[in-house]
């Protein structure tokens, strides 16, 4: 199923090709126009994942015979097991909670500047938002979408991409700069190996390969790598920084016997380099390595930079949060092959507030577009770690001695933050992961306080703005679909 998706390619009637990366991506992340966004996402979901439907079907069987031999109910409940905590779904459903609120405006704002975008035909401002609008090919993340969201578009930009083409970065930069962050905080440099053996970029020789960014640890002590299809963007820079993210943690725990040598959860080991891209990507950062000229400090930049931060971190959290509801239904036989379709979009209407642009049915497979899907790739370990890395910097500020709010923080050169951190990476899966979330931040829970905090002065904006528009929060005209 990985291979059936990493080389399928959308072609137009003139025999054009596209495959994902790049080209279906750039065009779903720089295209205002609807008929040609639409032209890449029904052509991704015909391509890519209408194909894997039976296939789909028998790993579901053979999962499930895996995990019950290994004494697990389902495989949703051996995937759940990994984070060792009985009310996991519980906690997981009262931090929802406690954020759609603040969801529910990011939506109804964005729904907002893609109506004076796109106008009434194809935006109802009671209605859910037709998917393919968003900047992403799965609208899992917004920043895409940013120019038309941006707050206040004569404040400080903060998309540092044309900065990175015009100063002739490429990727081998990209990964010199994450890897000059991480030591200037005391952590370890990727050895040569690294350098030698990883694939940063495309190849462009013909071979097809796996292009979903991904870290490899060679479970020998040496030989760590990357292999990341990487393209000269802000949005991969931060991928970058998370991918070393890995790494970084694969180096720490290195000595552990090779049963410890994972993660204190699934989620910590997604979080590590987002923790260290939340300092990079701010203005003061990004300045100081020469990629925003104009950096100013008042409200209206802030907020630019808080909308910005809110349509990846925010937007992301339905999503991360549906993706493994669909998995762990289909894995307990409450989702029947006959509804796959019908139920992911019920929890895409329920939690993301999307609706298909064009009719779905049983005859296409829209989970199987997503990478992790066809590639067994558990998914909650990312709403995990879209909490926890608040809380891991957060804590790593204070360490820092930061004073201001935190969404300024930058802990770039903190011996203390790294410290902090590196001591738990070393543990790797050797401790509870509560004991090593109480490492870092002095208490043993996930908490979503540390990111409200961070967006706070965006929650206050967000309020004001929408209730002067008098938006609807939602979509009660769930039913509404473009014509
Ligand atoms: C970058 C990776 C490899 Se671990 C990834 O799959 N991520 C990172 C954020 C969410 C998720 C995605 O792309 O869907
Ligand atoms: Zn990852």
């Amino acid at each position: 199923m990985e291979t059936k998706y990493s080389i399928a390619e959308v072609c137009r009637t003139d025999g054009t090709c596209y495959p994902l990366d790049p080209d279906l991506q750039k065009i779903m992340a720089e295209s205002r126009d609807y008929d040609e966004l639409l032209f890449a996402w029904k052509g991704w979901r015909d391509a890519a994942g209408k194909i894997l439907r039976e296939d789909y079907k028998r790993y579901v069987e053979l999962a499930n015979k895996a995990a019950t031999l290994n004494g697990h109910t389902d495989n949703g409940a051996f995937w759940r097991s990994l984070y060792e905590t009985p009310t996991f779904e519980e906690d997981l459903e009262a931090l929802w909670k406690e954020l759609e609120p603040l969801y529910l405006n990011v939506h109804a704002y964005v729904r907002r500047a893609l109506y004076k975008h796109y106008g009434t035909k194809y935006i109802n401002l009671e209605g859910p938002i037709p998917a393919h609008l968003l900047g992403n090919m799965w609208a899992q993340t917004w920043s895409g979408i940013m120019d038309l969201v941006m707050p206040y578009p004569d404040a400080t930009q903060v998309d540092a991409t044309p900065a990175m083409v015009a100063q002739g970065w490429n990727s081998t930069r990209m990964f010199q700069e994450s890897d000059r962050f991480f030591t200037s905080m005391g952590l370890l440099p990727m050895p040569q190996e690294f350098w030698d053996k990883s694939m940063l970029e495309k190849p462009s020789d013909g071979r097809q390969v796996v292009c979903h960014a991904s870290a490899w640890d060679f479970y020998n002590r040496k030989d760590f790598r990357i292999k990341q299809c990487t393209v000269v963007t802000m949005d991969d820079l931060i991928t970058v920084h998370h991918e070393m993210g890995h790494v970084q943690y694969f180096l720490q725990y290195k000595d552990q016997p090779v049963s410890f040598r994972d993660g204190a959860n699934p989620g910590f080991h997604e979080a590590i380099g987002d923790v260290l891209a939340l300092s990079v990507s701010t203005p003061k950062h990004l300045q100081s390595i020469g990629l925003l000229d104009k950096v100013e400090s008042n409200h209206e930049s802030d907020i630019n930079f808080l909308m910005s931060m809110a349509l990846d971190k925010i937007a992301f959290l339905p999503f991360g949060y549906l993706m493994d509801q669909w998995r762990w239904k289909v894995f307990d036989g409450r989702i029947p092959s006959s509804e796959y379709n019908k139920e992911w979009w019920n929890l895409r209407l329920k939690y993301q507030g999307l609706c298909p642009p064009v009719t779905r049915t049983e005859d296409d497979f829209d989970p199987g577009a997503k990478f992790h899907i066809p590639a067994n790739v558990p998914y909650v370990r990312y709403f995990v770690s879209f909490i926890i890395q608040f809380q891991f910097h957060k804590a790593l500020c204070d360490a820092a001695n930061h004073v201001g709010p935190l969404h300024t923080c930058d802990i770039y050169q903190s011996k203390e933050a790294g410290k902090l951190l590196g001591d738990v990476m070393k543990l790797g899966y050797s401790k509870p992961w509560p004991e090593a979330m109480a490492m870092i931040t002095g208490q043993s829970k996930m908490s979503a306080q540390p990111l409200m905090q961070y967006f706070q002065p965006l929650i206050q904006w967000l309020e004001e703005e929408n209730n002067k528009n008098n938006e609807v929060r939602g979509w009660p005209n769930y039913n509404w679909k473009p014509s």
